[in-house]
């Protein structure tokens, strides 16, 4: 049995903030973890410095489901995602060792493949309908064989998902929150207009996606839905804030478009009304924010039961190692759905090689043995921690809304 020796976090900021964890064993193997919360990354560093690390010196690397029931209910307070971060960084750590010393990708681990490849979505967004629309095109021209656009509301300045940046969208923009603006009555009525658009310049055979970003109110995502019908998304996500899941109930009630929750649910117990209720159709609980690998398969299996299929967040604030765990997963189960993929930059996939790739609009976590990830320190140091923190929203009165 390889014995857990040390184990350490790298903080690192190549263009944004990573926090990695690094698990080392006698075996002479070592596995990473990502322990990222966009906007704050120190206080899970801290949680896993002070509280994680010192309980892992010892035990051995390959009793992952008893390492994870000691960290989530040893902390006795359960669940809350900085716990649930920390969590699945060792989580990820101990599946990469394991994954090594089998000398076999972890997606073999997890039972196999279950398909070719893993679908993604890419983002398109631009400051007026024409150029998300163009923008759009351009992923279809890369092969992607689904999108999700988001364009400016007119008057409502820096609205959500649309940035300077095409390629490499990060909300986390300043060390303070950066003020933005939100108005729903504009916004209802551009959102029909840019997927009829989109439709009529893309046509029918590329999934488009949405995401409502927790701003409306359950009656006004049910009007969204309606409204959206016509244009046949693949989903539209958070179209309420996540914590009001009687909302959906409401929202069901008047919409047939699929519904995409859960970017930032950390437990099986955020997804399981939602699920067993058959509220929504996709789940995006992540492997990072929602207690790994071991704690994910656990809800997908929930939402196998129901048809509620996965849709696993894939934002750039999700390290290569986030995202390299999650194309293992997705490979690895019946109910894949869809995974989000924005890129990351140059400057961060030189800090995290990795053997996963993409080719016409599919994904592969590769066949290198463990999750296929590895940190370069060096390279690491040089780009120090800088804080950066997420938007908050106003509405036109200047009230505080939902970012
Ligand atoms: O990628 C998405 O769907 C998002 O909503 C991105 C989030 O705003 C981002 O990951 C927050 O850290
Ligand atoms: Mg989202």
């Amino acid at each position: 049995m390889p014995v857990i020796t040390a184990a350490r976090t790298i903080v690192t900021c190549p263009g944004r903030n990573f926090v990695t964890l690094k698990i080392e064993t006698d075996a002479g193997i070592s596995g990473v973890g990502d322990a990222t919360l966009n906007g704050r990354e120190l206080a899970v560093d801290a949680y896993l410095a002070e509280h994680v690390i010192p309980c892992l010196i010892g035990r051995d690397a390959h009793r992952i489901e008893d390492i994870w029931q000691y960290l989530y209910r040893g902390a006795y307070w359960r669940r809350g995602p900085v716990t649930m971060t920390a969590i699945a960084a060792v989580d990820m750590a101990l599946w990469d060792i394991k994954a090594k010393v089998a000398g076999l990708p972890l997606y073999q681990l997890l039972g196999g493949a279950c398909r070719e490849g893993v679908m993604v979505y890419g983002h398109a967004n631009g400051e007026t309908v024409d150029e998300t629309v163009a923008q759009a095109a351009d992923y279809v021209a890369r092969g992607y064989k689904a999108v999700r656009l988001q364009t400016a509301v007119p008057g409502v300045k820096g609205t959500y998902g649309v940035s300077k940046d095409k390629m490499f969208y990060e909300p986390a923009d300043a060390a303070l929150p950066t003020e933005t603006q939100w108005a729903t009555e504009p916004y209802l009525r551009t959102a029909p207009q840019l997927f009829d658009a989109a439709r009529e310049a893309l046509g029918w055979d590329v999934h488009l996606l949405h995401d409502v970003h927790h701003r409306l109110t359950p009656i006004e995502a049910g009007r969204l839905g309606k409204d959206l019908e016509p244009y046949r998304l693949f989903w539209m996500e958070d179209a309420v804030a996540a914590e009001n899941q009687a909302g959906f109930r409401l929202i069901r009630q008047h919409t047939t478009t699929p519904l995409a929750v859960g970017e930032v649910f950390n437990s099986i117990w955020d997804c399981k009304t939602l699920i067993e209720e058959q509220l929504i159709d996709y789940i995006r609980a992540t492997v990072v924010h929602a207690g790994g690998i071991t704690h994910l398969r656990r809800i997908a299996a929930l939402a196998d039961l129901y048809k509620v299929r996965t849709g696993c967040h894939g934002a750039t604030d999700l390290s290569p190692v986030a995202m390299a765990a999650a194309l293992h997963f997705d490979l690895s189960i019946p109910n894949f759905g869809i995974q989000e993929y924005m890129r990351h930059t140059p400057e961060t996939d030189a800090v995290f090689p990795h053997a996963y790739s993409f080719a016409d609009g599919m994904m592969h976590p590769g066949e290198a043995p463990g999750l296929g990830v590895d940190i370069d320190e060096d390279l690491a140091a040089q780009h120090p921690y800088s804080p950066a923190c997420l938007p908050v929203a106003r509405l036109p009165d200047g009230s505080m809304t939902d970012w």
